[in-house]
C-alpha cells in the first residue's frame, strides 16, 4: 500500500481548456474530482494556473481586473478538473452583474460534489479582505479543505514575506477544517511544486 505522501505527482501540463458556464447547470458531468482557483479580482488566480500547468496561455491574464467572468474549467483527465473562477470585487462591474457572478459562485461552491479542495489566492500585500474571510469561514464551517497562496511574493523582500507567511499561519491554526498556506510566485515561479504536490493530493482517490 502507498502512503497518500507517496502518491504519484499528476502531470499538470496535461490540462486542457475544456469549458465555460456562466451558471451551475452551465458546469459539466458533476463526476470524479475537482479543485477551484478562488480570489479577489486581480489577485493572480489566471496566472497561477498557467505557471502550476506550466503554460503561458491556458487561462487569460490580464492587467484589466475583472477579466475571468465565468466558472472556466481545464480538465487534466476525464476524472480531473481545475476550475478557474470568476475574480469577486471588481468595483467597475455593474452592481446587478456583481450579484449575479456572486450567486452562480455561491451555487456553485455549495452544490458541486466532485470540489474536493479551494484555493484561495491573496495578493500577499492585500491579504485578508473581506471576501477572503468569507470563503475562510465558510470553508471552515463546512469542513472543505483550503490551501491559500499568497502571490506576487516576489513583490516583498524575503523576510517580509516570510513575516507574512508567519502571520496568516498563526491566524489558520484557529481553524478546524484541512488549512495551509505558502507562498507563492507566478513570475519568480516560487511555491509551484509546493501546490503541484498539494492538488495532486487532492484530486487522486485515497
Ligand atoms: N509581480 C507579479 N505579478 C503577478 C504575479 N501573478 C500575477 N501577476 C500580475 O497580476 C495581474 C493579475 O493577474 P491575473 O492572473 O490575471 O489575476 P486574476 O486573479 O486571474 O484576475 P481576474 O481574472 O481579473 O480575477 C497581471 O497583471 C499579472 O501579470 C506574480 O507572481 N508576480
Ligand atoms: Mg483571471
Amino acid at each position: 500500500m502507498t502512503e497518500p505522501n507517496q502518491r504519484t505527482l499528476i502531470n499538470f501540463q496535461k490540462a486542457q481548456f475544456l469549458t465555460s458556464a456562466s451558471n451551475l447547470s452551465q458546469c459539466p458531468e458533476d463526476i470524479g474530482y475537482e479543485v477551484a482557483f478562488a480570489g479577489r479580482s486581480n489577485a493572480g488566480k489566471s496566472s497561477a494556473l498557467n505557471t502550476l500547468t506550466g503554460s503561458k496561455k491556458l487561462a487569460r491574464t490580464s492587467k484589466t481586473p475583472g477579466r475571468t467572468q465565468l466558472i472556466n474549467f481545464f480538465s487534466i483527465s476525464d476524472q480531473q478538473r481545475l476550475v478557474d473562477l470568476p475574480g469577486y470585487g471588481y468595483a467597475k462591474v455593474p452592481e446587478e452583474m456583481k450579484k449575479q457572478w456572486q450567486y452562480h459562485l455561491e451555487q456553485y461552491l455549495s452544490q458541486r460534489q466532485c470540489l474536493m479542495g479551494i484555493v484561495l489566492m491573496m495578493d500577499i500585500r492585500h491579504p485578508l479582505k473581506e471576501f477572503d474571510l468569507m470563503v475562510m469561514q465558510w470553508a471552515n464551517s463546512c469542513e472543505m479543505p483550503l490551501h491559500i497562496l499568497l502571490t506576487k511574493a516576489d513583490k516583498l523582500k524575503y523576510g517580509a514575506a516570510k513575516q507574512a507567511l508567519n502571520k496568516l499561519q498563526s491566524i489558520i491554526g484557529s481553524y478546524h477544517n484541512p488549512i495551509s498556506v505558502q507562498l507563492f510566485s507566478a513570475l519568480k515561479k516560487t511555491g509551484v511544486d509546493e501546490l503541484r504536490v498539494k492538488l495532486s493530493g487532492w484530486l487522486q482517490e485515497d
